[in-house]
Order: structure tokens, then C-alpha cells, then sequence
């Protein structure tokens, strides 16, 4: 995998007259976990997207290097991951199918046994055949990590990445995490749950 290195320079975004963040200068390199924390609409899934390159900011900029190369916007979108509450699944199609799709359209043709490993990760290999319209909404949560460890992008773009998990479900997340991380993956985690981020050496905490 190779490394990629994200920074914030001075970023903020505003919607109308209301100004969310200001000037968040950020380094987000491998093997480091950031927490964003701040209570609801303080901008955080906001933070998130403009990470990603999803939502422009209103002023400042986002900057990727790989390997210290500066990427251009239309070679970012490899790089991350994204956990969000606003990915959804194909109804339609069964979780085997959503992954095996998803991945096909990031550029990856997986064989059986990896999607059944990465279903297996997440304990929904037993599930696989099964429509994603019969999924509960913490076993579609489960397939998002699905694909992240299908993909595992060097940035991984976590927003309430425990949302409508279980205990068991919220462990393996933090196993996923701190695998991740040994593996110098940058993680970035947004959440209202301070014990989530309890380990997170660094944390942007938006008001
Ligand atoms: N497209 C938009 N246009 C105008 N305002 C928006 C837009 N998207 C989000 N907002 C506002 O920006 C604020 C921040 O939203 P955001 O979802 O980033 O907060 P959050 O910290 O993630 O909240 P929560 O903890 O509830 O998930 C909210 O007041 C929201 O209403």
C-alpha cells in the first residue's frame, strides 16, 4: 500500500452566514488516528466530505501527496474509504453482490473466497446470499467494513462509524481500526462518542 499523507490548510466552510469550522490546519498521516468530536450539526460529517473531496471548502485547502506526489482531485478518490451514514446498498441485490459490485466499480475484480473473507470479517458470510432489503440497518452497517476491508484504501474516512452497531459489532470495529492502523493506514474518525476516540493521539474538537 502506498503511503498517503492528507492536509488541511486553513479550512472552513461556511453554509450562508453560518460558519461551521475555521482555519483547521491538520496533518493526517499513515498509521495515525484523528477523532473529530463536537456535538450534532457542529460540522462534522461536513469535515468528513471535504476530506474526501465530496464538498469544497469555502476557504482553505485539502492537499493528498502519495509517495510525496501531490495528487490531482480526480486521483484522490482511490485513496479513501468512506464509512458514512449516507452510503447506501443496492435493495435489489444480496450482500455478496453489493461488495463484489462496489469493488468492481473502485477497480477491483475479487475472487469468491477474498468477498467471502472480508463477509466472514464482519459475520455476515453466513448472510451473503441474502437481499440487502433483508438486511437490519447494523447488519448493513457490518457491510461497509465489508468493503473497506475489501479495498483497504490507504485513508480510511470513518463518520459514527459504531452507528446501529451492537457490542460485538462495535469490538470488531475497533479491531478493524487498530489493524488498520498497525498496517500504516490514516484513519479519521468522526463521532459523538468521546470513548471511540479515546486513543486518537491527535483530535479536531469542532464547537
Ligand atoms: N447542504 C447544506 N446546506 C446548508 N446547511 C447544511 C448542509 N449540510 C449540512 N448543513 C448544516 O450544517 C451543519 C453541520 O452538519 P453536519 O451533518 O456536518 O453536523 P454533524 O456534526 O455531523 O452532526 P451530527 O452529530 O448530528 O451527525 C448542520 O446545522 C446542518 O444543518
Amino acid at each position: 500500500m502506498q503511503e498517503v499523507v492528507v492536509e488541511l490548510i486553513r479550512v472552513s466552510k461556511k453554509y450562508g452566514r453560518r460558519q461551521l469550522f475555521a482555519d483547521i490546519n491538520q496533518l493526517i498521516c499513515p498509521g495515525e488516528c484523528i477523532g473529530v468530536t463536537g456535538p450534532n450539526g457542529s460540522g462534522k460529517s461536513t469535515l468528513i466530505k471535504v476530506i474526501a473531496g465530496l464538498l469544497r471548502p469555502s476557504t482553505g485547502e485539502v492537499n493528498v501527496r502519495m509517495a510525496g506526489k501531490e495528487l490531482a482531485a480526480d486521483q484522490r478518490m482511490s485513496c479513501f474509504g468512506l464509512i458514512s451514514p449516507e452510503l447506501i446498498f443496492y435493495n435489489a441485490m444480496t450482500g455478496y453482490e453489493n461488495l463484489k459490485f462496489l469493488a468492481r466499480a473502485r477497480g477491483w475484480e475479487l475472487s469468491d473466497e477474498q468477498l467471502q473473507n472480508c463477509l466472514e470479517t464482519v459475520g455476515l458470510n453466513g448472510r451473503r446470499h441474502e437481499r440487502i432489503s433483508t438486511y437490519s440497518t447494523g447488519m448493513r452497517q457490518r457491510l461497509k467494513f465489508a468493503l473497506l476491508e475489501a479495498l483497504r484504501p490507504p485513508v480510511w474516512l470513518l463518520d459514527e462509524p459504531s452507528s446501529n452497531l451492537d457490542e460485538e459489532g462495535k469490538q470488531l470495529v475497533k479491531r478493524l481500526v487498530d489493524k488498520a492502523l498497525a498496517r500504516q493506514t490514516a484513519v479519521v474518525i468522526a463521532t459523538n462518542d468521546l470513548e471511540e476516540v479515546r486513543d486518537a493521539r491527535q483530535k479536531i474538537a469542532l464547537a
